[in-house]
């Protein structure tokens, strides 16, 4: 069982001055664009209700303006709900009073923006302790646990350097160290790369990882790049209009995206490598069983009775035995049982054989080509048509 670090349950967030009018009118329906028409309140987020497990990247993907920053501020209440509960490692913190709130702040949570946030005047180190000096803890103490935070980033060499010295790479690293600093189980990050050239996005990207691999922190990371969110998120959660209207790893996603908006996220994504051959076998085709006493004339009348040419034979326990055609059963009739893998050549595809892979299978094969699992059961059949269209997402791009 996976633990629950956050979790949020029927979170609102209006903006306007009288958020309660127009909470009551999103709860009755009504679409946002109405309510902001009838009562100048817009609808920050609506409705919000998942879970972040302890130690998992969870990455929050939405277009512009879909409630992204206005969700993750949520998370440690820089902006009041609305409505709804939040909870931290199970404790409402929007009951909290802000002593208990500041305390939780302080002790489990950083935020890393997307602008560095730097403080001109002060040194890296400095830049780096200023929210444990904030938080009161001693001078020796702070510039200790700064370097340490430095240390993990790479930059302990700069600490005496003021921030207008650095890269912008160099700034966010800062940034991440400060963030870091005070040893939060909680990271949010604010299109926290989105500033940085591609390939310094990278490293950073990879740097996060690493400092992931080394310590598990539970981070909810803003990014509006699906590279980004792929690269680093155990799950994705996609907002719309203040909605999140899908969550899931990102190949769940792809898989069965819940509408076409998320689906236009992922358009132009290889699914070649990620769905697999299970996932598109369909079992539209005809199965026969071969049992005793059910020979070729049988077989031949279940085909005529579906309309088909192939037959696909299993036994008892849906194991896979061959193909049969309407004319190779016809040059043998009146059998007893069913001569199987009358077809010679019968290819089969593992189940967890990648798109990419049988590509070239599915395509030389005259049917549809069957898929097994490790136990050599039947799971049904990939057609060059369903292939197609598994690949549609490829296939598009391509031509645009
Ligand atoms: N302070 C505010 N006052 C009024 N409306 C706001 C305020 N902040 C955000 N909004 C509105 O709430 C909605 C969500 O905004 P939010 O900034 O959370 O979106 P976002 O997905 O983070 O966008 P971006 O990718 O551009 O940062 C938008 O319609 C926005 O106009």
């Amino acid at each position: 069982m996976k633990e629950v670090k956050i979790e949020l349950k029927n979170v609102y967030k209006i903006f306007g001055n009288s958020p309660k009018k127009a909470l009551s009118l999103l709860k009755k329906g009504m679409q946002k664009e109405e309510i902001f028409r009838h009562t100048a309140q817009s609808v920050g987020v609506c409705d919000a209700t998942f879970q972040i497990y302890k130690g998992e990247i969870f990455v929050i993907m939405g277009l512009s303006g879909s409630g992204k920053s206005t969700l993750v501020r949520l998370i440690n209440r820089l902006i009041e709900p609305s409505g709804g509960a939040i909870l931290i490692d199970g404790e409402d913190i929007t009951t909290m009073k802000s002593s208990s709130l500041r305390e939780v702040r302080r002790k489990k949570m950083s935020m890393v923006f997307q602008s560095f946030a730097l403080l001109p005047h002060l040194s890296v180190l400095d830049n780096v302790a200023f929210g444990l000096e904030l938080g009161g803890i001693s001078k020796t103490e702070r510039h200790e646990k700064a370097k340490e935070a430095l240390l993990q980033v790479g930059l302990l060499d700069y600490v005496n350097v003021y921030p207008d010295a650095l890269s912008g790479g160099m700034q966010q690293r800062v940034g991440l160290a400060r963030a870091l600093a005070n040893n939060p189980d909680i990271l949010l990050m604010d299109e926290a790369f989105s500033a940085l050239d591609p390939l310094i996005r990278s490293e950073m990207q990879d740097e996060l990882l690493k400092l992931q691999s080394e310590q598990e922190r539970t981070i909810v990371f803003i990014s509006h790049d699906l590279d980004e969110a792929m690269k680093l998120g155990d799950r994705i959660a996609i907002m719309q209009g203040g909605e999140v209207v899908q969550i899931g790893s990102s190949d769940e996603i792809l898989k069965n995206p819940a509408n076409d908006y998320v689906r236009s996220f992922f358009k132009g994504v290889n699914v070649g490598g990620i769905i697999s051959a299970k996932d598109i076998a369909s079992t539209q085709q005809v199965t026969i069983i071969q049992k005793d006493g059910q020979g070729t004339l049988m077989a031949l009348q279940i085909l005529r009775e579906h309309d088909r040419n192939f037959g696909y034979i299993v036994d008892r326990k849906k194991r896979f035995l061959g193909i049969v055609s309407v004319d190779s059963l016809r040059e043998k009739p009146k059998r007893d049982s069913i001569d199987v893998a009358f077809l010679k050549e019968t290819p089969v595809i593992e189940a967890d054989a990648c798109l990419n892979d049988i590509v070239g299978i599915v395509a030389n094969t005259p049917y549809s080509v069957p898929v097994v699992d490790e136990n050599q059961k039947y799971l049904g059949a990939i057609s060059k048509a369903s292939l197609l269209k598994a690949l549609d997402y490829q296939w598009e791009d391509e031509h645009e």
